[in-house]
């Protein structure tokens, strides 16, 4: 599917300009249908978006919320997904939003992953907003390269859910949605700032294997249009 580069002067102008068009798009989908669902990603790129998301004034409390990706760990830990998500979105406005975590207290991450599609079966089909990042090496989500369940997380016959990823650049045993769970979103974003980013997606962009750059699976084959916002 095609892609659109949005390009912005700064992080600042790409993070209100985002949320405004996030907004849009929740606000439209609760008109239609009463409620709304955003899947967003971990990392150091959206906290500056969250932060202005989580002002805009929306109908909130009609909003569900959830990761795309988790690492296996509670929410108490520096390196969680939902931390980062309860600090800088779940604030002001959008305090009122259901969040649906990943992470499940579970006696193994492949247990964790079956609760975790379990309890996000009746969100997202399909998303109204998915926000994407990428890692220097060119994952999304936690399709990593060399990742323990990449090829299935990849494959769009795969069902919609949850599903484990292990890999050596990924730290922690992951839990991530699969790229049929996030694909078809009715706003799909690809979120990266930085020049570095900028020449990974170059790189992304041109010929190669998806295994070896697993974005190239959304820039190659989602159904949605990708929107590809960056700022320097
Ligand atoms: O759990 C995660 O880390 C994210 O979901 C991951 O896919 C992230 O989007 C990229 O690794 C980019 O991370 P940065 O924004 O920190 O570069």
């Amino acid at each position: 599917m095609a892609s659109t580069l949005h390009s912005f002067a700064s992080p600042a102008d790409l993070a209100g300009s985002l949320a405004d068009k996030v907004a849009d798009t929740l606000s439209a989908a609760i008109s239609a249908r009463g409620t709304a669902s955003i899947a967003v990603s971990g990392g150091s790129t959206p906290k500056a978006f969250f932060q202005v998301l989580s002002t805009r004034d929306i109908a909130w409390d009609k909003v569900t919320i959830t990761l795309v990706d988790e690492r296996f760990v509670p929410a108490d830990n520096a390196r969680s997904n939902h931390m980062l998500v309860d600090a800088n979105l779940l604030q002001n406005k959008a305090k009122s939003a259901r969040f649906v975590p990943l992470y499940q207290p579970a006696a193994s991450v492949e247990e964790a992953a079956r609760l975790a599609t379990e309890k996000s079966a009746e969100i997202g089909i399909p998303f109204d907003v998915v926000i994407l990042g990428m890692g220097g090496d060119g994952h999304t989500a936690s399709f990593f390269p060399g990742g323990s369940n990449l090829a299935t997380a990849l494959d769009a016959s795969t069902p919609r859910g949850i599903i484990t990823m292990e890999a050596e650049g990924a730290g922690e045993p992951r839990l991530t949605f699969t790229f049929s769970s996030l694909q078809d979103a009715a706003l799909l974003v690809l979120h990266i700032e930085g020049e570095g980013k900028k020449d990974v997606l170059a790189k992304a962009e041109g010929s190669g294997d998806e295994a070896d750059m697993p974005i190239r699976a959304i820039l190659r084959r989602a159904t949605s249009p990708v929107e590809i916002y960056w700022a320097p």
